[in-house]
C-alpha cells in the first residue's frame, strides 16, 4: 500500500482526509510532522482570543478557524462550541468534507517505535480504519487482520468479516493522559512501554476515549463526535473526550461499528497542570460514577439506523435521566440537540 512513510509513493488517503488541530499556540510542532502531514489538508481550530496570531510553518494546505469564524458560521448555535478548552475541535470536525479525519494535539510529536523507526500515525490510523474490526467476539491473538497473525481456533467463521472500523484511538509515549489525582500522586511517571498491538474494544464495554492522538470515519460516526460543552463557563472540564467517547461508543454498539485502540504512539511532550486540571476535573471525577451506568444502560429503538437519529435519541435520554443528577446535564443535552442541527445544517447529505 502506498504510504507517507515512503514519500516516492502517493500519500494514501491524501483527499479523504483532514487533520484537525485545536490550538491557542504557535504551531511549531508542524515541522515534526512535516513529512507525514504535509500531504494532507489541515483544519486548525484556533481558541482563546481570536485577535491573537498564531504561527503557522510555511508549506501546509490549511484553515484557520478563529472564534469569530464560529460565530460568524455558526449564529446562536455557536454556543454549543466550547471555550477554551480543547473540546473546540469539533467544529473541526463539523466543517470537514472529508471521509476520515485525525485530530492531534499541538504537544504531540512523532514517537519511534522500538527500532527507532519514526511512527507515520496518520499512516497506522488509516491502516486501522480500513480494516475490520471484532468487537462480537474477542480475538486472543489481537488484530487478526494484521500481517502474521490470523483468528484463532474456536473463532467463529460466522464472524470473522469483521465490523467496520468507525474510531480509531492512538496511544502516548512519554506523559500518559492521566487524571490529575493521579498525575499529582505519580508526577514524575512516563509511559515507556511501546505495546505492538491494536485491539478492538469489544461490544458492550465502555473505554477512555482521549482525544490527543484519534482519528476516525467521519462517514460512519461523525455526528456523535461531539466533543461536549466544557472549559469556560461550564462547571465541568476535561471531560470533553470521555463524553465524547461514551457517546460513540454506545451509537457504534448499536450500529455494529468497531472501535479499536492501541497503536501508534506519538510522543506526548507537556503534562498540563495538574492542579489546574484538578479545578476542572473533580466534579467530572465525582459525576462519572453516575454516568458510567447511564451509558451501560443506554439503548436505541431496534428501528433507529441512523447516527442522528441515535443521537438525538441520546440527547433526550441525557436530559431525563442525567438532568436529574445536575443542572449540568440539562444543558449538555441541549448542546448535544444544537450540535446535530448543526450538523445536518452543514452536511444535508449526511441524513
Ligand atoms: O483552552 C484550551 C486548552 C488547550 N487547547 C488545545 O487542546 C490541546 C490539548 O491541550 P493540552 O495539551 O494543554 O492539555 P492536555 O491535558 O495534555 O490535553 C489532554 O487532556 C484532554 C482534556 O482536555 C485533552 O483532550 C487531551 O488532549 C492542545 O492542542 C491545546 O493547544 C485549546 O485549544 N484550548
Ligand atoms: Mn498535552
Amino acid at each position: 500500500m502506498p504510504s507517507p512513510s515512503n514519500p516516492a509513493t502517493s500519500p494514501v488517503l491524501k483527499d479523504d482526509l483532514d487533520i484537525v488541530i485545536p490550538t491557542m499556540r504557535d504551531l511549531d510542532f508542524l515541522e515534526k510532522w512535516r513529512p507525514f502531514f504535509q500531504p494532507y489538508h489541515l483544519i486548525i481550530v484556533q481558541d482563546g482570543d481570536p485577535a491573537k496570531k498564531i504561527n503557522i510553518p510555511e508549506g501546509f494546505d490549511y484553515v484557520l478557524y478563529n472564534r469569530n469564524d464560529i460565530n460568524r458560521i455558526l449564529g446562536p448555535k455557536s454556543v454549543s462550541i466550547s471555550f477554551r478548552d480543547s473540546s473546540c475541535r469539533c467544529f473541526g470536525y463539523l466543517m470537514s468534507k472529508k471521509k476520515y479525519v485525525y485530530t492531534i494535539d499541538d504537544d504531540c510529536f512523532v514517537a519511534s517505535d522500538p527500532s527507532g523507526q519514526k511512527i507515520n500515525a496518520v499512516e497506522q490510523h488509516i491502516n486501522n480504519l480500513l480494516s475490520p474490526s471484532t468487537p462480537f467476539f474477542f480475538n486472543t491473538l489481537y488484530d487478526p487482520y494484521r500481517d502474521g497473525a490470523d483468528f484463532v481456533r474456536g473463532y467463529p467463521f460466522s464472524l470473522r468479516e469483521g465490523a467496520p472500523t468507525a474510531v480509531s484511538h492512538g496511544l502516548w509515549l512519554n506523559i500518559p493522559d492521566y487524571d490529575s489525582p493521579t498525575r499529582l500522586v505519580k508526577p514524575h511517571e512516563r509511559n515507556t512501554r511501546y505495546v505492538d498491538a491494536v485491539l478492538t474494544v469489544p461490544k458492550g464495554s465502555l473505554f477512555s476515549m482521549s482525544g490527543m492522538n484519534l482519528a476516525f470515519n467521519r462517514e460512519l460516526i461523525g455526528p456523535a463526535m461531539y466533543f461536549g460543552s466544557f472549559g469556560e463557563g461550564q462547571s465541568i472540564g476535561r471531560y470533553e473526550d470521555m463524553w465524547a467517547g461514551w457517546c460513540v461508543k454506545v451509537i457504534c454498539d448499536h450500529m455494529g461499528y468497531g472501535v479499536k485502540t492501541g497503536l501508534p504512539y506519538v510522543w506526548h511532550s507537556k503534562a498540563s497542570n495538574p492542579f489546574a486540571n484538578l479545578k476542572n476535573e473533580y466534579q467530572g471525577i465525582y459525576f462519572q460514577e453516575e454516568m458510567i451506568p447511564f451509558f451501560e444502560s443506554v439503548r436505541f429503538p431496534k428501528e433507529y439506523t441512523t447516527i442522528e437519529q441515535c443521537y438525538t435519541e441520546l440527547s433526550k435520554q441525557v436530559h431525563e435521566k442525567l438532568g436529574k443528577v445536575d443542572p449540568y446535564y440539562a444543558k449538555l443535552a441541549d448542546s448535544m440537540a444544537t450540535w446535530i442541527e448543526a450538523w445536518v445544517e452543514l452536511n444535508p447529505t449526511s441524513i
